[in-house]
């Protein structure tokens, strides 16, 4: 049996400790195998984050985990801190959506880059050079003048291409994106994603992608899944998700988006996002939902299968017959 590079299976976290207890994943399964791109998609509060950050062992503070979360068949949740440490290092690397709030501006890009390297033992010269090599690799110009450069010298894209390089230092087999363009401008964030894809195939990482612009998602991504008040509510191949949205929630989203070929102003979800300790009983989305039927507010949906798709919508069935 083949193991996965990233398996998460029925995670449940919560908030235990005084006035802020409350659930904030309920069951959520997903993987990711090697030289995958995987897109995790929703609205604000739907609990991306939590789930990527967990990949790292991160959970919010005070926050228990329930469930199994494993890379290469190790289990993360279990781990001992120092060969947590070890997988943050070379195994698994993350990207956020502010490269300004995620690195410190006293330190020189080379410090930044060549950190998890010399923690390694790596000698200096040696990361240096690997370093340069890294900078080059996202397009940063002049490399070798850029390591003595500081983080307020860069603007937001170029700092983002050199999150991205100290993120590959380690030679990382998955890497977690975190809405890593969210913050940058529309020409920046094509030029983003063009490098982060072509270095996750040239290297044949697997990617966790996080954002909530499924059509972004869709477009790089292998694989979506779509997450409501911390569950995932559809799971399915990228195109599949694109052409054949199978829960209202997705096609929601879908609507949401704006097209460049059309005038039609986008409809977007009507309502308000919840988060998972406000769901009422029964399904999630039900308040939001323009098939909602009395049954979808007392039974709460399972995942089911439906034509390649894992849907958790109690009228899936109906719907794709009307
Ligand atoms: N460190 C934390 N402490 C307490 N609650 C948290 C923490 N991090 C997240 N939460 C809560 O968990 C829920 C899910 O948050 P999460 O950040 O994963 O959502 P998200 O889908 O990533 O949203 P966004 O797109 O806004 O980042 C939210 O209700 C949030 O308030």
């Amino acid at each position: 049996m083949t193991t996965r590079l990233l398996e998460i299976e029925n995670l449940n976290v919560r908030l235990p400790a005084g006035k802020a207890a409350r659930p904030i994943l309920d069951g959520v399964s997903l993987h990711v195998e090697r030289g995958e791109a995987v897109g995790l998609v929703g609205e604000s509060g739907s609990g991306k984050s939590v789930t990527c950050r967990a990949a790292l062992g991160l959970l919010p503070e005070g926050a228990t985990a329930t469930g199994a979360l494993r890379l290469d068949g190790a289990d993360i949740l279990t781990m001992s801190p120092a060969r947590l440490r070890e997988l943050r290092r070379r195994d698994v690397s993350m990207i956020f959506q502010d490269p300004r709030a995620s690195i410190n501006p006293m330190r020189r890009i080379g410090d930044f880059v060549t950190e998890g390297m010399r923690a390694g033992g790596v000698p200096q010269k040696d990361a240096l050079k690997r370093a340069e090599e890294l900078l080059e690799s996202v397009g940063i110009r002049a490399p070798r003048a850029a390591l003595r450069r500081y983080p307020h010298e860069f603007s937001g894209g170029m700092l983002q291409r050199v999150m991205i390089a100290g993120a590959l230092a380690g030679g990382p087999r998955l890497l977690l994106a975190d809405e890593p363009t969210t913050a940058l401008d529309v020409t920046t964030q094509a030029e983003v994603i063009s490098i982060l894809t072509r270095l996750q195939a040239e290297r044949d990482m697997g990617m966790l992608f996080v954002t909530h612009d499924l059509e972004l998602a869709a477009a790089i991504c292998d694989r979506i899944y779509v997450m409501y008040a911390g569950r995932i509510v559809e799971a399915q191949s990228a195109e599949g998700l694109f052409s054949r949205p199978r829960h209202p929630y997705t096609s929601g989203l879908l609507a949401a988006t704006p097209r460049l070929e059309s005038d039609e102003p986008p409809h977007g979800v009507p309502g308000r996002p919840v988060s998972l300790a406000e769901s009422p009983a029964g399904c999630a989305f039900a308040a939001r939902c323009a098939h909602v039927r009395p049954g979808c507010t007392q039974e709460e949906p399972v995942q089911r299968e439906i034509d390649g798709a894992q849907v958790a919508c109690l009228r899936v069935e109906e719907l794709i017959h009307d």
